[in-house]
């Protein structure tokens, strides 16, 4: 014979279940939105320094919001509480993009000129570039907070935007692959030809950006920072 007790307790923590469920989907979904909006302006900036300069500083741009899965990791790793408003705060990377650019030149640029946008709130900036990881590691990451408008009214959203050129994109992700691969326990040796490799990838790049320096010449209809 069933307990009607535990008959009620099904029923109040599947609702309770369920309204997780939504709440969480609404969580991610401001994310998403938020991403999509910075998404537009760059590739607002794109297409315009395309036609008007006949200049493209972005090779390649990806975004992502963080999976469920990584993101409960990395709760759980900073031991941040699991309510929404506590994660919300902590964690500033859930909606990310990614954009590489051609030269140095053109990440700082790019940057600026985000960041410059009325409606874009800065929350924290880490120059890796100016300042790399002992590991070698190089990009300028901006946390920026960008509005958006939902039927509730406006929420303002976390992105974190990583600008960095094409040789620190080839470094990042291989350190990335070999870090997962050893379980973070990256041998010391292949720690010093990673460190070596990402000062081979800086001298390239300080290299191109000479080299198309002297190509171009002075770029005209350009705004100096
Ligand atoms: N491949 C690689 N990526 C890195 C490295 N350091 C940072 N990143 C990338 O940059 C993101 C944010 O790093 P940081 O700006 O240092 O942020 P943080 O808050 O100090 O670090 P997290 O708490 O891990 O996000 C990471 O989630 C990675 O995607 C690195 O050494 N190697
Ligand atoms: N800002 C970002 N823009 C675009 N892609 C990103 C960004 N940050 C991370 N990624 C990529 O998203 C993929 C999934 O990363 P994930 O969110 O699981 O972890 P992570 O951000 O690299 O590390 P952590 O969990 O320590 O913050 C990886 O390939 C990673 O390089």
């Amino acid at each position: 014979m069933t307990d009607p007790l535990d008959d009620q307790q099904i029923t109040v923590s599947s609702a309770a279940l369920r309204a997780l469920r939504d709440e969480f989907q609404r969580f991610l979904m401001e994310y998403r939105f938020g991403l999509a909006e910075i998404e537009t302006k760059i590739s607002i900036l794109r297409e315009e320094f395309q036609e008007m300069h006949a200049y493209n500083p972005i090779e390649h741009v990806s975004s992502r919001v963080k999976s469920p899965d990584s993101l409960v990791d990395k709760v759980r790793r900073k031991g941040i509480e699991t309510d929404f408003d506590s994660i919300r705060s902590a964690i500033t990377d859930i909606a990310g993009i990614r954009i590489t650019c051609s030269f140095v030149d053109d990440a700082y640029r790019l940057s600026d000129l985000l960041t410059r946008q009325d409606d874009i709130t800065v929350r924290d900036v880490k120059d890796y570039i100016a300042e790399p990881k002992a590991n070698g590691y190089k990009s300028l990451h901006v946390i920026v907070e960008v509005p958006v408008y939902l039927s509730t009214g406006r929420v303002d959203v976390p992105v974190e935007v990583q600008f960095r050129t094409i040789a620190m994109d080839f470094w990042a992700s291989l350190e990335h692959k070999i870090y997962y691969k050893y379980d973070r326990l990256v041998p010391q040796e292949l720690l010093a030809e990673l460190k070596n490799a990402a000062d081979t990838a800086s001298e390239l790049d300080a290299r191109m950006e000479r080299l198309h320096r002297e190509i171009r010449g002075p770029r005209p209809g350009f705004v100096p920072l």
